[in-house]
């Protein structure tokens, strides 16, 4: 069987702070994305997720470290990878989009400079060859005068025209794996739809594999095949997108689909009584003992103050982080059966 192309194995990552003290911010994350997958990574601010994907690129800051962990490219450990065999990676074999296009593009130089710049960085085209390749990366991406888009200058666009041009940038080496980072956040719903209907589409032709951090269950609602749920630097939950839908297990994933407005509006709740998870993500170097998330569930129960629960399995490509779906008595006798289906 051929290796999915990112594993993600038992990966831990902490930051030093200015008081010296290290605190973990993502710890014992795993996940794979097989060739051509979308995986969602979703959570409120401050879960992780943006850490867990810039990690893969290695972006992190100087105060970052790797505690424990692997992450595996078509097999190859990204860690174990010299500045320079990176450099090579990034942008070609892997890309990266961020919330806020003016963070790929440089204000100084004109859109059709820096496409052509990217292209001859990761391909032999150069000159005219180049300039049409950069024109046609425009077309794909939805930019109906690219010819006139070339010419102008980053801030001469609107939003959703500077995220599709740096989709185009992302998509000149035609990357195996595009991690976007909240791409569609900074822009209004309808400019959101068209950005997802884009990726989507440019995955279709192209087999790529997306890693989609977002905040917002609407858009894995959109786009996943796979799903990642974070709270607090943990996985919580993962599961195919189908069956988190159908059925979430953790109360946090409950908590995340009845504050989605699409969900509540169809539940009749009106804007000023627009649900949402009590309490906030717990300060990472303050995590309460037990569960996480025990502190603003609706379940809890004497055992989740007391000890973590694992991630366990809960039915087929399912897991979950949470003792109703695994309770503690359960544990033992399951350990060697891999855990408990509910
Ligand atoms: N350079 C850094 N130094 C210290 N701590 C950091 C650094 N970058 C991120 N963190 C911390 O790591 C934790 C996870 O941050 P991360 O940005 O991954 O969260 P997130 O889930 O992506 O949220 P958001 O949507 O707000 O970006 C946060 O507590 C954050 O403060």
């Amino acid at each position: 069987m051929t290796a999915p192309l990112l594993e993600i194995d038992r990966l831990s990552i902490g930051f030093k702070t200015d008081n010296g003290q290290a605190v973990t911010v993502v710890e014992d994350l795993s996940l794979t994305a097989a060739e051509g997958e979308t995986i969602c990574i979703v959570g409120e601010s401050g879960s992780g997720k943006s850490v867990a994907s810039q990690s893969i690129m290695r972006l992190l800051g100087e105060n970052a470290f790797i505690q424990q962990g692997e992450i595996r490219f078509k097999g190859d450990n990204l860690l174990n990878k010299s500045e320079k065999e990176l450099r090579r990676i990034r942008g070609k074999d892997i890309a990266i989009i961020f919330q806020e296009p003016m963070a790929a593009l440089n204000p100084v130089f004109t859109v059709g400079h820096q496409l052509r710049e990217a292209i001859k960085l990761h391909s032999k085209r150069k000159g005219r060859e180049a300039k049409e390749y950069a024109i046609d990366l425009l077309r794909r991406v939805g930019i109906s005068r690219p010819e006139s888009i070339m010419n102008g200058y980053p801030h001469t666009l609107s939003g959703g025209m500077k995220q599709r041009a740096v989709i185009a940038m992302a998509i000149a080496s035609k990357p195996q794996l595009l991690i976007a980072d909240e791409p569609t956040t900074a822009l209004d719903v309808t400019v959101q739809a068209q950005i997802l209907q884009l990726l989507k589409r440019l995955q279709e032709g192209s087999g790529t594999t997306i890693v989609l951090i977002t905040h917002d269950l609407g858009v894995v609602a959109e786009m996943a095949d796979k799903v990642v749920v974070m709270y607090a630097g943990q996985i919580v939950e993962q599961a195919d997108a189908e069956s988190l839908f159908d059925r979430p297990l953790h109360p946090y994933t409950q908590g995340l689909m009845h504050a989605m407005p699409s969900l509540q509006k169809a539940a009749g709740a009106n804007d000023e009584r627009l649900l949402s998870i009590p309490g906030t993500v717990p300060a990472l170097n303050r995590l309460p003992q037990g569960c996480r998330f025990h502190t603003r569930c609706a379940y809890t129960q004497e055992c989740c103050k007391q000890s973590t629960p694992p991630l366990a399995a809960a039915g087929e490509n399912r897991l979950v982080r949470c003792w109703l779906a695994v309770p503690p008595t359960g544990i033992e006798q399951n350990a060697t059966a891999g855990g408990n289906a509910i």
